[in-house]
């Protein structure tokens, strides 16, 4: 595993390769050249006193003759613990609200539109322990929590919607945790919230204890900047996820993360981006950064010594474009702001070239179904493409309309007749049939 103290591996690459070898070597793993955007002076000004990075890039499509680019700015955002896990559970949060709204503040000069934190943003990542106390304190309402009203007043302060993945308490429902990211609008209204589909039970993430898989489907929010959803951490790992919220009409899928190099460094960069391609959207995915060591040891049950941390959380978020392009990721060991700039209109257009999705999208059709939420708030504009955005075909404008259901066998499995061994396919399955 890399050490903590290892900042990127593009950075490395910039470092040790000459400008005629990065060139290839950036086309072959990312995509191309990056295309950088200039910030406001005073950002970059403002990131370097707060202490954070702060990159910018842009992914273009080509020009269309009836359509105007539809360009959107998003801010992925990662980063350490201010305050280590001991500290009162008040301050914790605090701490992290201050934290946050200076780094919401710097994206909005950068004029993002839709930012996103890590998952868990106002807590430790503490499921490790497995212990209640203190750690599930940090549970708060989704509707009208303190850290959705904090959002609220950024989105409206700043015009741009909030994507905000926390620990929740419904109160409503039996006081229940999840695991779930709220949707603010630009507006400052709770567009709703997306809820974690997929709870690992893998090595310390013993999340299950607290929490169980998500009840929401695979929600859609239209904003005034394109249809977005979340694919919380794990989620990532399972490709029909990502097509589900896909086919329900995302353009941008944010993947709010909490994540270890021992476990998943190596994955990272391939699964978000992966994604991105077979499903013709952009994708964001983000990674809290550090070590969070925490007061009393816990065990791994895998016979090794009681320990107190998890491991080390790499960061390194980036944004996948659907023609493969990717940014570089962000650094290991800081915190950062990283803003893409994403033309919309290349995932219609990468779509038409390649076609992956086409037999899902006519099984889509037939369902006649589409699950996605509209902003009927105001917000700052992102020009006529915002405008012009319509919910999917099918889809209501105001309220979850129903689930992706499809109604017709979709896949089918041939079996091998044992007698002819050559591999004449003969038999064949409907699977759902
Ligand atoms: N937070 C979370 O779901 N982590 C699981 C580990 C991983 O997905 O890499």
């Amino acid at each position: 595993m890399a050490s903590p103290e290892f900042p990127s591996l593009e950075r490395s690459l910039e470092e040790h390769l000459p400008p005629d070898e990065l060139r290839n070597v950036r086309r072959i793993l990312l995509g191309g050249e990056p295309r950088k955007l200039s910030l406001p002076a005073e950002a970059l000004a403002a990131a370097s006193e707060l202490d954070f990075e702060l990159a910018a890039f842009g992914f273009e499509a080509a020009e269309e003759q009836l359509r105007p680019a539809r360009l959107v700015r998003v801010g992925l955002v990662q980063n350490r613990l201010p305050l280590p896990p001991c500290a009162p559970v008040a301050e914790q949060v605090g701490a992290l609200h201050r934290r946050i709204e200076e780094m919401v503040a710097v994206a909005a000069q950068c004029g993002v539109n839709v930012v996103c934190f890590q998952e868990a943003w106002t807590m430790p990542f503490a499921f490790c322990t497995r212990e209640k106390l203190p750690w599930t304190e940090f549970a708060e309402s989704a509707e009208d929590g303190p850290t959705t009203r904090l959002c609220q007043r950024l989105a409206r302060a700043h015009g741009l919607v909030v994507v905000s993945p926390i620990l929740e308490r419904d109160e409503a429902h039996g006081d229940v945790l999840w695991n779930t990211a709220v949707v603010v609008s630009s507006s400052g209204a709770v567009l709703g919230k997306s809820r974690k589909n997929h709870v690992p039970r893998v090595g310390d993430f013993n999340e299950a204890t607290y929490y169980m898989e998500g009840t929401l489907g695979h929600p859609v929010f239209q904003t005034p900047f394109g249809r977005i959803a979340v694919n919380i951490c794990y989620g990532r790992h399972h490709p029909l996820n990502w097509l589900l919220y896909s086919l329900n009409g995302a353009e941008i899928i944010f993947n709010p993360s909490a994540t270890v190099g021992a476990l998943s460094e190596a994955l990272w960069p391939i699964e978000a981006r992966n994604a991105a391609i077979a499903n013709h959207c952009f994708t964001c995915a983000i990674n809290r950064v550090g070590v969070e060591r925490f007061p009393r040891e816990f065990t791994s049950g895998d016979g090794k010594p009681a320990h107190r941390d998890f491991g080390y959380f790499y960061g390194s978020s980036y944004v996948s474009a659907p023609d493969g392009r990717r940014t570089p990721g962000l650094s290991r060991t800081r915190d950062g702001l990283l803003v893409a700039e994403l033309d919309l209109n290349l995932c219609r257009q990468t779509g038409d070239i390649w076609n992956f999705k086409v037999c899902w999208e006519g099984l889509e059709c037939r369902a006649g179904a589409s699950e996605v939420r509209s902003d009927q708030g105001g917000g700052r504009g992102m020009g006529r493409s915002c405008q012009e955005m319509e919910p999917p075909q099918g889809a209501s404008s105001s309220s979850l309309v129903s689930k992706w259901r499809p109604e017709a066998p979709l896949h089918s499995v041939w079996q091998l007749r044992p007698t002819e061994p050559d591999g004449i396919l003969d038999k064949q399955h409907a699977v759902g049939a």
